[in-house]
């Protein structure tokens, strides 16, 4: 028997007032997928992850999330920010860091790491391929370095589940290899939903496309044409296939 799905959508909608931010979103992400959620600015790419963590309502339809209510099971979700968003100057070295990935929500002043939580940490540092980084602070992390600590973080806590929101964004090319070489990795072991608008993943990576503008419309991977694209940005994109064994000769 296969295993239940991480995310089912049904007849998911949600509205501010008399703006329908998503209408009528129907998707299984299952238990085994690498789904790359895209969109243009303000297609509810956001909304969508906050109605899936349980931290908004739906005005219709629901969100089942590893077998539950999200609200009941959002624990058992990794959460990956995007490096750019995180304050780099926080005084605080990657061990530490990752640490917070065991805390325990709410507020836990006198919370104190058990020889479970710094295993943990460990193994998400080695997985990670940053254990050597574990004593450098924050500030001195390259972007595609912060990213990995990050997703390190997630992993710690022992996710059934990784959200991720554009892990390869402003990060050079021999980052972004590493990262894609590390999601591949990861998603042997769990189902991954990233927020990303890089094609090369997209091209190499996704199993299933999640194309949001108020709708949703799902494509596998390999479907995904520059007419598709055109159609979801409202104006052409060019996808360029970084893969080698698909470099242009000249
Ligand atoms: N707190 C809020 N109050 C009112 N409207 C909001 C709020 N948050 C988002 N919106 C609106 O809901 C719509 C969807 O926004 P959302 O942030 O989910 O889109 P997005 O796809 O994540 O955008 P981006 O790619 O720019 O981050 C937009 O029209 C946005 O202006």
């Amino acid at each position: 028997m296969s295993a239940a799905p991480a995310i089912v959508l049904e007849h998911l909608s949600f509205a501010r007032g008399e703006q329908m931010v998503l209408d009528d979103l129907n998707a299984v992400l299952a238990a085994d997928d690498f789904v790359v959620l895209v969109g243009p600015n303000g297609a509810g790419k956001s909304t969508l992850l906050h109605l899936i963590l349980g931290l908004l309502t739906p005005t219709g339809g629901g969100v089942t999330l590893l077998g539950g209510a999200p609200a009941a099971t959002r624990a058992a979700v990794g959460y990956v920010p995007q490096h750019g968003r995180f304050d780099r100057r926080f005084p605080i070295d990657v061990g530490g860091m990752v640490l917070q990935g065991r805390q325990p929500p709410g507020w836990h002043p006198g919370w104190r790491p058990a020889a479970a939580d710094q295993a943990a940490v460990d193994e998400a540092l080695t997985r990670c391929g940053i254990a050597a980084l574990s004593r450098r602070r924050l500030g001195a992390l390259s972007g595609g370095e912060m990213q990995r600590a990050l997703i390190a973080r997630a992993l710690a806590g022992k996710p059934r589940l990784l959200l991720l929101d554009e892990p390869t964004a402003s990060i050079d090319p021999a980052g972004q290899e590493a990262l894609y070489t590390l999601l591949g990795e990861l998603n042997l072991q769990m189902p991954l939903l990233v927020v990303s608008h890089d094609l090369s993943l997209i091209s190499r990576q996704a199993r299933r496309v999640w194309c949001l503008n108020r709708r949703l419309h799902v494509h596998p991977a390999l479907e995904l044409t520059a007419e598709t694209l055109a159609s979801l940005y409202g104006f052409p994109v060019r996808a360029v296939d970084h893969r080698s064994d698909h470099a242009e000769t000249a």
